[in-house]
């Protein structure tokens, strides 16, 4: 067994899995400067630099507040929490998007972040797309070139006819969102954070992303999964992190956290 000091406690982990993300403490505080009024004129502005006065203006919102963990290779982790709890800035902090006020986060490899707003060229076709997509993620141009058929048609974008060659503002959203979470898991990925991206498939795209997640779990992944869909992450994820304003309220076994939250949210 190995021992290791998180959060001033000590953990003890079974040698035989390998760590993937630590999660150390982590606060993280967004900065929200505000706009209009005579303090954020120019002038109001220059003279708080000369004086080294803070801008009345700037609000601070705690979105994250010393959360700590610890995921291994192997693992499905789900993210769920009401509104505003925090879990799309933990998913971001884990993908070193934002830095965090205190505390860290230690990966292994260079975590995926698969969002809603995963960027993708919207002016483009989704054929070019999947291209620029498995060039991003490292690949070869013969290689990018090899898997984008594949990826077209696990996308299933082209069920109802030849829409991978027109222009990405002529999908659905859930078209969209099939051709990001085909693009990103063309490739295996260590560390992979899913936030809410599989949510606007149908029910049979749905089906296949769980079992595309499973796939990448048993590769020694770990996926990040943040949902509101309690059924995809009951099916998807063995482990659970429920996060409350910016607390862990519970972090175990899927069915056991997934009960508390659903008592906490009745009673609301
Ligand atoms: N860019 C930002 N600037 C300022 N505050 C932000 C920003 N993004 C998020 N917040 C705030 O941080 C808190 C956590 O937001 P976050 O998006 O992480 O929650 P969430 O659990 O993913 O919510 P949801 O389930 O609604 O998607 C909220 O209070 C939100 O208002």
């Amino acid at each position: 067994m190995a021992e290791a000091e998180l959060n001033g406690r000590t953990q003890t982990a079974p040698t035989d899995r390998h760590p993937t993300v630590v999660v150390d403490n982590v606060h993280i505080v967004y900065r929200v400067h505000g706009s209009g009024g005579a303090a954020a004129s120019p002038v109001a502005g220059l003279r708080r630099i000369l004086t080294g006065t803070r801008s009345p203006m700037i609000r601070e919102v705690h979105a994250v507040k010393g959360v700590s963990f610890v995921a291994y290779e192997g693992e499905a982790v789900g993210l769920i929490g009401s509104n505003g709890s925090g879990k799309s800035t933990m998913l971001r902090a884990i993908a070193g998007l934002l830095p965090p006020h205190s505390g860290a986060v230690y990966t292994s490899g260079q975590p995926s972040l698969l969002g809603v707003n995963a960027a993708l060229f919207n002016d483009l076709s989704g054929e070019r797309n999947a291209l620029l997509g498995c060039l991003a993620m490292g690949m070869s141009r013969a290689e990018a070139r090899r898997l984008v058929p594949g990826i077209i048609d696990y996308s299933g974008i082209n069920e109802r006819g030849d829409f991978a060659s027109l222009p990405m503002r002529t999908y659905s959203s859930g078209m969209g969102a099939r051709l990001r979470f085909a693009i990103a898991s063309a490739k295996s990925h260590e560390v992979l954070l899913i936030d809410e991206a599989l949510a606007t498939g149908d029910a049979k795209f749905r089906k296949r992303s769980e079992d595309r997640v499973k796939q990448m779990r048993e590769e020694a992944g770990t996926v990040f999964l943040v949902s509101h869909q309690i059924s995809t992450i009951r099916e998807t994820c063995e482990r659970t992190i429920w996060l409350e304003s910016g607390v862990i309220r519970g972090d175990g076994p899927t069915e056991e956290v997934v009960e508390e939250y659903e008592k906490f949210s009745k009673a609301r």
